[in-house]
């Protein structure tokens, strides 16, 4: 035997009550027993007690009550078949009548109690049971209402009343084994004292009444049917990626529910827990999703956490001083206090020294609770011994649960890290010692972040979602988009990682979509963005959202974005860039733009900056933390100009192979940069900068390739026109050095802390002589590779391999620990 609790919005509406017909037929074919409990139809209860409260301040209650009554008369006329409709009006009618009394009543009297809150209550699970009973009778004959008051036994204590376990079971075991063939249809939430006045069960009622039924008689299985696929790991409104639990345990749902989850109440489920009797979670609206499981004897779970639960809003109040060292009775008087005074103490932190009470409330209590603070506490503040009460606002309670978790090192960890890292500050914290849950008070309008921070780093069969905006979508932007698109996928499954681009700008538009951007058209959604470029505004937006996990990708060669990134590491965001103006401007910024970074716990990845895609930063920096010591670096750094002297060859002409460098991607924006060699020079500077040495671009000594005239020519246009006059010049270069069996080579050299960049014909004997295409050259002399150096050679140049290193550090921000 089964019981099937049906909630308010499983019969709240003809379509939902369709569908718990469809239910109980499915149940009957397969021959099941079963017992139904049915709460008042949705909202019937809160327009009940509106009625009751217009009645006790004389407003006009009727409109009201003939709304009630046209929504179940709709319910018969379309549900119920037409010869019984007459009959079920006719009872409705009666308790529609019987309600107008009491409400009259209570008009007179100018009084509601509690008591007859309860009454009036009682006529909506009432109405609802009973019309469902006449709604079934087509699928079962013998189908029977039952007004569950009549054999669930409490005492007098109205609005949440205790039962009576010895009279309530004999009487439900006695009426059940005299309508064994009967499909009964029970009220839920309602009971009645020894004088037979109805009384409620209080919050979670109806769940109530099904356990109380189902512990009586023994049931296999107590399915509580909502219009949610069961329990999920969190808020769904919050957490897209949240999902049901198939199963957990009695106390994983207690604390899970102690904080939100608004699904079942589970203490209201005990006579059933103490019996061992599942519980499931079933969906009305998808009866075929098979819910979740409330039981014991759990399969083994692979994750330390069953789920996250969270409190929206929540105040906290804080007491401290040297009144409280040491006196044993403080809490209790503090505690005894609130719980007279019905202030809900939500959750309790005190921290060891014994100096400090903290303790969380509904913010309706707060101004209640610190006034009856001070009231109590009056002598202990004038002496000083206590600080003044703070009450704090604004903040959320976010709780990992799952019994797991006990004896389980580093779950903490874990959940401190992602929090941190993504920039959430937590205002307090309590573990119980029962280590099945870890509260943390947190602001909240960090909450969603949080928690979609939390389930990421707790649910790693799950992928991680890096949200990702991105100024600059020139040729590496581009070309980056479509890398990522083509490699989403493989990530997603392989890396678990799964990459969400949410803005893209360019110079002229930009384009912010919390939902993500598609990347099959992303260009024609730019286009048609009605947003002007404003980057202020793009990043104000990125901070404004507050995501987990969130990358501000520069792949523009302005410094207008660098101005930024401060700001982002400041929002917990990772930067990610190819644009060598941030670490190449003066050093006190690319200082404390590590140091930001470092200190906000995000990462800050240039590998681009130094031989595009080529790992030249990682490798130094593996050298640095490893203790090694850089005496020399050689190197050639541009692409550009190992390009044109490797094409600069027989009849070609400079100025056309220069052109042809751009055409292909290898150039700066503007190529003037790579000529002249600034573009070189802002490499060997982060490097150097990298390496331990805080250079200025000055220090660096800069050797030109280029005549002045060409160097500093006031456009590209004016540039290509000078390159063309210069065409005798690169050739005189270039053959003097084939004479003497040389090659031109574009050298930097860092050394005793000194670095120069000098245009050298270099002869075969010389390990930069054999270069090709776009090749860089990057040759570490250190205290470790000493005799024979470390190098690192390839093409250092264009959008394929600049992008996929670009993609390569993004992937690293995924890949950290939260
Ligand atoms: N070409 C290469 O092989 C390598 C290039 N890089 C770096 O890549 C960066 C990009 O180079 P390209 O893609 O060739 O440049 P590009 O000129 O093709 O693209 C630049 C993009 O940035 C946008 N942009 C410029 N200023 C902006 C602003 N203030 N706000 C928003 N968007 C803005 C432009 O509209 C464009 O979409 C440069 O910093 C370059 O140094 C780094 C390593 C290798
Ligand atoms: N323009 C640069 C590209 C890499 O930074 C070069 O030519 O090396
Ligand atoms: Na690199």
């Amino acid at each position: 035997m089964k019981i099937l609790k049906f909630g308010g919005t499983s019969v709240g509406s003809i379509e939902s009550l369709k569908a718990l017909k469809k239910v109980v037929e499915n149940n009957l074919l397969q021959k099941n027993k079963i017992i139904l409990v049915v709460s008042a139809m949705g909202g019937v209860t809160n327009n009940l007690l509106k009625m009751a409260e217009e009645a006790v301040n004389g407003t006009d209650f009727s409109l009201a009550l003939a709304d009630l009554e046209k929504r179940h008369f709709a319910v018969v006329k379309e549900l119920v078949p037409l010869q019984q409709q007459n009959q079920v009006i006719t009872k409705l009618k009666l308790y529609f009548q019987e309600l107008e009394d009491i409400l009259q009543g209570i008009t007179s009297l100018k009084e509601l109690s509690i008591k007859t809150k309860d009454m009036v209550l009682s006529f909506g699970e009432k109405s609802a049971a009973l019309m469902i009973s006449r709604i079934l009778g087509p699928v079962f004959e013998n189908t029977e209402f039952l007004d569950a008051s009549q054999i669930i036994k409490t005492d007098s204590s109205f609005g949440n009343a205790k039962v009576n376990f010895g009279q309530t079971n004999l009487l439900i075991q006695d009426y059940f084994s005299q309508h064994q063939n009967h499909l009964i249809v029970a009220t839920g939430f309602i009971a009645s004292d020894n004088e037979n006045r109805i009384t409620t069960l209080g919050r979670g009622g109806s769940d109530y009444t099904a356990a109380i039924l189902g512990a009586a008689l023994n049931v296999s299985q107590i399915e509580i049917w909502t219009d949610v696929n069961g329990m999920m790991t969190a808020d769904p409104r919050r957490v897209k990626k949240a999902f049901s639990m198939e199963e957990l345990s009695y106390t994983e749902a207690m604390e899970l529910s102690f904080f939100g989850a608004k699904v079942i109440y589970p203490p209201t489920m005990i006579p059933a827990f103490l019996k061992k009797i599942p519980i499931v979670i079933k969906n009305t609206f998808e009866p075929d999703f098979a819910g979740t499981f409330i039981k014991h004897d759990l399969k083994p779970s692979n994750t330390t956490i069953r789920g996250i639960s969270s409190v929206d809003h929540i105040s906290i109040i804080n007491i401290e001083g040297s009144g409280m060292v040491g006196k044993a009775g403080f809490s209790g008087r503090l505690f005894s206090l609130l719980s007279r005074e019905q202030v809900n103490v939500i959750l309790i932190t005190q921290s060891s020294s014994e100096h400090s009470i903290t303790f969380a409330v509904n913010p309706d209590d707060a101004v209640k609770a610190k006034v009856l603070i001070e009231q109590e506490f009056e002598l202990e503040l004038l002496a000083g011994k206590l600080e003044p009460v703070k009450v704090e606002n604004n903040l959320s309670i976010l709780a990992i649960v799952g019994e797991n978790m006990k004896k389980t090192p580093g779950i903490s960890g874990k959940l401190f890290y992602s929090l941190g890292r993504n920039g959430v500050n937590v205002v307090a914290i309590a573990q119980g010692s029962s280590e099945y849950n870890i509260s943390v008070i947190i602001y909240n309008s960090d909450l969603s972040k949080a928690l979609n921070a939390v389930h990421d780093a707790f649910f790693a069969e799950l992928q991680k979602t890096l949200n990702v905006f991105m100024v600059g979508v020139g040729n590496i932007g581009k070309e980056l988009l479509s890398q990522i698109k083509g490699h989403k996928d493989f990530l997603a499954k392989n890396n678990l990682i799964n990459i969400q681009i949410l803005g893209l700008s360019n110079s002229r538009k930009m384009l912010v979509d919390a939902e993500g951007i598609d990347l099959n058209n992303w260009q024609q959604s730019l286009e048609q963005s009605s947003a002007e470029a404003n980057l202020e505004g793009f990043i104000n937006q990125m901070k404004t959202l507050n995501l987990p996990n969130c990358v501000f990708i520069d792949n523009t060669a302005s410094p207008y974005p660098s101005k930024f990134y401060k700001q982002a590491f400041e929002a917990n965001i990772s930067v990610v860039t190819c644009n060598k103006i941030a670490n190449s401007a003066e050093y006190a910024q690319f200082a404390d733009l590590k140091e930001t970074a470092q200190k906000h716990g995000v990462d800050f990845y240039y590998e681009t900056n130094v031989g595009a895609g080529l790992p030249i930063i990682k490798t130094l920096n593996d050298l640095m933390i490893s203790g090694d010591k850089i005496s020399k670096i050689e190197a050639i750094l541009s692409g550009t100009i190992s390009f044109i002297f490797n094409n600069f060859k027989g009849d070609a002409n400079f100025h056309d192979v220069v052109k042809l460098a751009q055409e292909k991607g290898f150039t700066e924006p503007d190529p003037r940069d790579d000529l002249g060699g600034v573009d070189f020079m802002r490499k060997m500077l982060i490097l150097a900068r990298n390496a331990g040495f805080a250079l200025e671009a000055n220090d660096v000594k800069l050797g030109a390739i280029i005549p002045d005239a060409a160097a500093k020519a006031a456009s590209v246009a004016d540039f290509y026109k000078e390159l063309q006059n210069e065409n005798k010049y690169f050739e005189k270069l270039k053959n003097d050095a084939e004479a003497s069996g040389k090659v031109l080579r574009y050298i930097g050299k860092l050394e005793n802390g000194k670095v120069e960049i000098s245009l050298q014909s270099v002869g075969a004997d010389h390990p930069f002589y054999a270069l090709s295409g776009s090749d860089n050259i990057i040759a570490f002399t250190t205290d470790r590779y000493n005799e024979t150096q470390m190098v690192v050679k390839g093409p250092g140049a264009g959008a394929a391999v600049t992008a996929a290193g670009v993609f390569a550090d993004l992937v690293k921000v995924g890949a950290s620990k939260a």
